[in-house]
């Protein structure tokens, strides 16, 4: 085992002059110019950019129950492919996770692999049905530690369960998830309702069925005193509703929320394409919904960035738009997406990147040894990144066994040279490290 890597030239944050970096048994335990010392492996950085490892708030590894889509163990390689040193694995899988064994399996496979802490979330409701609470205590007591909980691909809706949910989650010191959209505001939707989608004659999601629901949610983490994390924000009203939450006086409760990398970078024009592997939930929006979140990302609105990386076989997503399943993949596709549409036009600097993520995820989830700063004495959970160098996006070459990702034949800008977990290296140039 590596005890000890020197990384040669890196420029934490992407300020200043670089500097070389000593991590040992897993901290970093110097930074500074020209470290001369014996290592058991010595990293070239050439000037990467140092930022802590990314915290995904939001991934689905599929396992147990469609390993045809995704495993554990491939996640974990396309998660620490593409930066990440920690992931929280959605508990929509089949078996769902809303008890103590699933999310123990999850916890343990996660552990086994070791590329990427894996943290399982907890469902809020058994069986994600959204009638009553799961034994959300025993999953918190339980060797995984379940802190997040969410029945993530379907919202809780009825308001006094969620009202009861959020109680429940505050007394555990946990956070709960909610994925916005009310069911009951449209019949069958397949696209964001708009003209894009009434040209193909596709019945949509309105906005307001997220945006009522986030109103609704903020009011009751404030009464409740509990708290909200909005998954996946997708519209500009979400983003004002959120801006008026956190302005001004203490509201009690807390709320945060997330924005994933396709919903800052594509809009519903993609409909014209009648390609599945746009299909997604919250839909793709309008152009004037992607500023606005991109916006509210770079305002901190948004707290954080999150995957929500969905893979789906191909039979689940070669099929008509109406019976192909929502989702796309996300995991390695984060970093150039966030650079191109946040740090090119300038509305993020890499200290940005950094907090939205790695930090601003791992203080909303309360992990202690994650989203840390570059500095001695700190757990060595870091990814190198090449800002200059841009990639190709090719659905094959992904880590993960699906490959619906929309950005299929896209260039983006910044590349992981290497990601690190507490001072191990888990990916470097492309291949993961098992
Ligand atoms: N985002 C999606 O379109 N799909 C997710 C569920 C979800 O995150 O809502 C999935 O599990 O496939
Ligand atoms: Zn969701």
């Amino acid at each position: 085992m590596t005890e000890r890597v020197l990384l040669k030239e890196v420029r934490p944050y992407g300020e200043g002059e670089p500097v070389d970096v000593l991590v040992e048994d897993g901290m970093i335990a110097r930074v500074g110019a020209s470290i001369d010392v014996d290592a058991d492996e010595i990293v070239h950085a050439d000037g990467a950019i140092a930022l802590p490892g990314f915290v995904d708030l939001h991934t689905h590894l599929r396992e147990p129950g469609r390993e045809d889509a995704e495993t554990i163990e491939s996640g974990s390689v396309a998660a620490a492919l593409g930066g990440f040193t920690s992931v929280f694995a959605m508990a929509n899988t089949d078996p769902v996770a809303d008890n103590a064994v699933v999310v123990e399996h999850v916890w343990r496979r996660g552990r086994e692999v070791g590329l990427v802490d894996v943290h399982p979330v907890g469902a809020v409701t058994v069986g994600l049905k959204g009638e009553k609470l799961a034994e959300m205590g025993t999953m918190a007591k339980s060797s995984a530690g379940v802190r997040v909980f969410s029945d993530d691909g379907l919202c809780v809706h009825d308001p006094l369960l969620m009202r009861r949910a959020l109680e429940y989650t505050g007394a555990l010191g946990g956070v709960l998830a909610q994925h916005a959209e009310d069911p009951r505001l449209t019949v069958d939707a397949q696209a964001h309702e708009g003209p894009n989608a009434a040209r193909l004659g596709l019945t949509g999601w309105p906005a307001p069925a997220e945006e009522s629901i986030v109103a609704r949610d903020c009011l009751l983490a404030g009464h409740t005193g509990g708290s909200l994390h909005v998954c996946h924000v997708s519209t500009r009203g979400t983003a004002d509703i959120l801006r008026w939450w956190k302005s001004g006086e203490d509201r009690g409760g807390t709320v945060s929320a997330e924005v994933t990398p396709h919903h800052l970078l594509l809009t519903d024009e993609l409909l014209e394409t009648y390609d599945p592997v746009n299909k997604v939930n919250p839909p793709l929006r309008t152009d004037a919904d992607a500023q606005a979140l991109r916006q509210a990302l770079a305002d901190g609105t948004v707290d954080c960035v999150a995957t929500d990386h969905a893979p789906h076989a191909a039979q689940d997503k070669c099929c008509e738009w109406s019976a192909a399943r929502p989702g796309m993949l996300g995991l390695q596709t984060a970093l150039g997406v966030v650079a191109s549409t946040m740090v090119v036009p300038g509305l993020l600097d890499w200290r940005g990147v950094a907090r939205v993520m790695s930090e601003n995820p791992a203080r909303i989830a309360n992990l202690g040894d994650q989203g840390r700063p570059i500095a001695e004495g700190e757990p060595a959970n870091l990814v190198l990144v090449d800002p200059e160098h841009r990639w190709t996006v090719r659905g094959e070459e992904l880590a993960s066994i699906a490959a619906n990702t929309p950005f299929e034949g896209m260039e983006l800008p910044g590349r992981v040279l290497t990601t690190m977990l507490r001072g191990r290296i888990t990916a470097h140039e492309g291949k993961a490290r098992q």
